[in-house]
């Protein structure tokens, strides 16, 4: 099956899980979809979906809520993971299964990839029993996992070579805007692979950047989770700082949050962090990860970046106090740590 050939009528209830076999493929239809925005948080204001197979591949934080915001929209979803249990919630939903990526992309028009990092990403597309082998001319590879752009072309290359068509798309949101369907995609590649996907992308997402060849999503990521793991560094240093001084740092969040510099990740880790709590939205090795990537792209172009390299140690430093796992915030614990040296 082509593409961009089938897509599959409204669901008429968002809470209601239905019946993949209940959406017949349909002969093909012009594609009509809104060019930008999407209400994609409510599943039965879709207007049109795509009812192709959809496969999806890395259960994390992440790929969980985007591959069941999809089967809330009612698309043929079939899943795979490197640790099966993670399949199970989305098979108990209806979800079909397959046992590797290969055969996840043999069975589906298109297949979606939210993994770690880079090493995964090119293992789970171009290993053995990888995605690529399962590719061929008709099918589309998407990879929305936060990556560096080598990866990305690697990834596309192999793709490409069978003959199926490959979208980078990382977003940038985290755990709960998954979940809301209100992520934001970062797109690039091939355009008809990204205008066939384009109600697949407002179902799990509220905006889409189509941003041209392959490399500029993931650089135009980087770049974002540069500035964001800075700011939480250097936010994390405001906090300690308003402490020591005597300042109630829960007065510091609200001053903040009502300036000029207010973000909503202030105010949202902000509370938490002055309790010293740090429930994992965003992983902080993968924080660390993605300034890592990013001080690679800079180098690259010979861009000096002092600021987000320190904050980079910082994450370094929070790494090693066994902190990977925990919310991107509890960095904040490698200044105490320091701060007590
Ligand atoms: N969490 C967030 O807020 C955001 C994360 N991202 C990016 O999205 C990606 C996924 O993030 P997230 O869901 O949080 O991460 P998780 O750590 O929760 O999930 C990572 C996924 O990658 C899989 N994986 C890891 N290593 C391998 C491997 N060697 N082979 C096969 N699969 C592997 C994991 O499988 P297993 O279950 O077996 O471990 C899991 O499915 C990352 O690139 C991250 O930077 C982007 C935006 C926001
Ligand atoms: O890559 C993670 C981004 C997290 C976010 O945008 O809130």
């Amino acid at each position: 099956m082509a593409l961009s050939s089938t897509f599959c009528p409204r669901i008429p209830n968002k809470f209601r899980y239905t019946p993949i076999s209940s959406f017949p493929s349909k002969p093909l239809l012009s594609l009509s979809f809104r060019t930008f925005a999407s209400l994609a948080s409510d599943a039965s204001s879709q207007a049109d979906k795509f009812s192709g197979r959809v496969g999806f591949l890395g259960l994390g934080i992440m790929g969980a809520p985007m591959a069941q915001n999809l089967m809330k929209a009612g698309c043929d979803v079939t899943v795979w993971n490197r640790t099966k249990s993670k399949c199970d919630p989305l098979i108990n939903l209806g979800a079909k299964y397959q046992s590797s990526p290969e055969e996840v992309a043999a069975n589906c028009d298109v297949t979606f990839a939210m993994l770690a990092d880079p090493e995964s990403a090119i293992d789970v597309a171009c290993g053995k029993n990888g995605a690529a082998s399962g590719m061929g001319p008709g099918k589309g590879y998407v990879d929305v996992s936060t990556v560096d752009v080598s990866t990305s072309k690697l990834i596309n290359e192999h793709i490409k070579a069978t003959g199926a068509l490959f979208l980078e798309a990382p977003v940038s949101g985290s755990k709960k805007p998954a979940e809301d369907g209100q992520l934001i995609f970062l797109t690039a590649g091939d355009k008809s692979l990204y205008d066939s996907v384009a109600a697949l992308l407002d179902i799990m997402g509220k905006s889409r950047f189509y941003l041209g060849e392959v490399g500029n999503g993931a650089a135009m990521k980087l770049v974002v989770n540069m500035i964001m793991g800075s700011m939480m560094a250097s936010f994390s240093e405001g906090i300690l700082l308003s402490k020591k001084v005597g300042l109630d740092p829960n007065v510091l969040v609200e001053v903040v949050s009502q300036g000029a510099i207010s973000a909503p990740m202030y105010s949202l880790k902000g509370p938490s962090m002055v309790k010293s709590l740090y429930p994992t939205a965003f992983p902080l090795k993968h924080q660390q990860k993605d300034l890592r990537l990013a001080l690679g792209l800079a180098e690259s172009v010979s861009q000096s970046t002092p600021i987000a390299a320190a904050a980079n140690e910082l994450y370094k430093v929070a790494k090693s106090y066994g902190l990977s796992d925990e919310d991107f915030s509890a960095v904040i614990e490698a200044l105490k740590a320091k701060s007590q040296d």
